[in-house]
């Protein structure tokens, strides 16, 4: 068997938790493709080509706790303008999504690029300054030395350079459900969810 349920939204919205919970609910798999561009994005830091990057990339060996800072969000994001380093990624990603047993993949482009006949789709979003304040949090928890408004315009950046970009933009396919998690705790965001991908047809 094998069900898909795709999240896509920009950054910060909380995508990332409500992936996992669901993975963990269902008993999916889950891949957090954001990783797959922080990656290349940090490598290009360090002087590699994006697309060498892209296609040497051994996406099982990924370090999330030394992706996850703010200059290496901001490189992910232009290396993942740049439709080569795209084209790259597919088919690891459409992989995944296919393996049997189920799978979660949360990103930007899932319900419209990778995986557009998915079974479930999530556009998660929340306001910018409530996301900001979010990413700030987390931030200065793992030891970064950031302020809120430093991190709010990294957000605003990225959402920019991801909604505009020509390859794969970051918008809501037109099968997905909208999950507003503004105003919303995680574990009410995460029954929500929940209830959508039961609709869908998933059961767990
Ligand atoms: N509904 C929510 N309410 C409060 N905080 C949340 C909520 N959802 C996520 N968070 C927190 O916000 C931060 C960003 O969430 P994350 O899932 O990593 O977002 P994304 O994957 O969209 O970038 C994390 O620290 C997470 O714990
Ligand atoms: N499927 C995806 C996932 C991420 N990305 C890019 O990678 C960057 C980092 O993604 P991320 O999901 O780790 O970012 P956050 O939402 O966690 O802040 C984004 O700003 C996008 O530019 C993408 O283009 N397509």
């Amino acid at each position: 068997m094998s069900f898909t349920i795709a999240i896509d939204g920009p950054a910060a919205s909380g995508k990332g938790t409500i992936a996992r919970q669901l993975a963990a609910h269902f008993g999916f798999a889950h891949l957090d493709t954001g990783l797959l561009y922080r990656a290349v994005g940090r490598q290009m830091l360090l002087g590699v080509p994006p697309l060498e990057a892209a296609q040497g990339l051994d996406v099982t060996g990924l370090d999330a706790q030394a992706l996850r800072g703010p200059e290496v969000a901001q490189a992910a994001s232009k290396v993942a303008a740049l439709p080569e380093v795209r084209a790259a990624l597919v088919d690891v990603q459409r992989a995944f999504a296919r393996r049997s047993g189920g799978a979660v993949l949360d990103g930007r482009d899932i319900g419209t690029v990778i995986c557009p006949e998915a079974e479930a789709k999530l556009f998660v979003i929340a306001g910018a300054e409530v996301r900001a304040e979010r990413r700030w949090r987390e931030l200065v928890a793992s030891g970064h030395e950031v302020t809120q408004d430093e991190v709010l315009a990294d957000v605003l950046a990225r959402d920019a350079r991801d909604m505009n970009r020509a390859d794969a933009p970051l918008k809501p396919a037109e099968d997905a459900v909208t999950l507003d998690t503004s105003k919303m705790a995680i574990a009410d965001a995460v029954a929500e969810a929940i209830a959508i991908v039961e609709r869908a047809g998933a059961s767990g």
